[in-house]
């Protein structure tokens, strides 16, 4: 089954510290959003790359995914003040009747395997997301005082690429608009439509760059994955 994804870009990258968006920091002497980007290009089943941008980088996006020679970017949209606000304009301008990824540009290391398995699942339950186990115990805690400890085996992390019928995402996204709802992720918005959203196992190589830490965390899986090859 073939879909789109929406590439959410138009962040400012502040916790990484790096003066700029991350998005344009270098692995292995390419930006990182050309990585995220080049996976999707190459991923048989996408059709359509919608990336989001700041506005201010929109034209050097442009130039970027010129020079990298990807092919399968059909718009650079501009993003907004939150995450939300980027995916939703993605959302806007694709159409139904298909299955939409929504991905980080931020995480350059998911698979073509886990997208295949994410996307069967979209289609069977409407909603499906890349979610891990977590492995540390999480305690739940208020003002430097342990309120509650979790059932770890209750517990998953959860990641992108997460995929939807556009129908249902596309409403899930106007309506938490309107209604001054937030969610950090994509998925959030459909549970609180009330709608089912399923897990696909993933892997805990696919971080999301976000602290200046994770830059080793991806030198280092960019090795193996190189030794493999
Ligand atoms: N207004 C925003 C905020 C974030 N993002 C994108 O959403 C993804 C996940 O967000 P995050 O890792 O938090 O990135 P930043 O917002 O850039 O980081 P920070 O919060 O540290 O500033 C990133 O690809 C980021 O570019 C976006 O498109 N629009
Ligand atoms: C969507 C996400 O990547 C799932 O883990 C995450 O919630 C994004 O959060 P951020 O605070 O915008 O990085």
């Amino acid at each position: 089954m073939n879909y789109s994804v929406v590439i959410p870009a138009a962040g400012q990258g502040k916790r990484m510290r790096a003066g700029k968006n991350k998005q344009f920091l270098e692995l292995r002497g390419e930006p990182l959003i050309i990585h995220t980007l080049r996976l999707f290009d190459e991923d048989a089943s996408c059709e359509q790359i919608v990336l989001v941008a700041n506005q201010d980088e929109i034209e050097t996006m442009r130039e970027l995914v010129k020079q990298y020679g990807i092919s399968k970017v059909s718009a650079i949209l501009k993003g907004g003040k939150e995450r939300q606000d980027s995916v939703r304009h993605g959302i806007e301008c694709l159409t139904e009747d298909q299955i939409v990824l929504v991905h980080d540009g931020a995480r350059p290391f998911i698979t073509h395997e886990v997208i295949s398995r994410l996307v069967t699942n979209a289609m069977k339950h409407g909603a499906a997301i890349v979610a891990v186990p977590v492995k540390d115990t999480i305690k739940r805690v208020k003002e430097g005082l342990v309120m509650e400890t979790q059932k770890r085996e209750e517990l998953w992390s959860v990641q992108t690429p997460q995929a939807f019928k556009w129908s249902l995402i596309s409403e899930a996204h106007q309506k938490a608009c309107e209604h001054n709802v937030i969610g950090t992720d994509d998925a959030s918005l459909v549970e609180w439509l009330g709608h089912e959203v399923s897990i696909v196992e993933g892997d805990y190589q696919n971080i999301k760059l976000t602290t200046p830490d994770d830059l080793l965390f991806a030198e280092a899986i960019l090795t193996e994955r190189e030794r493999k090859r």
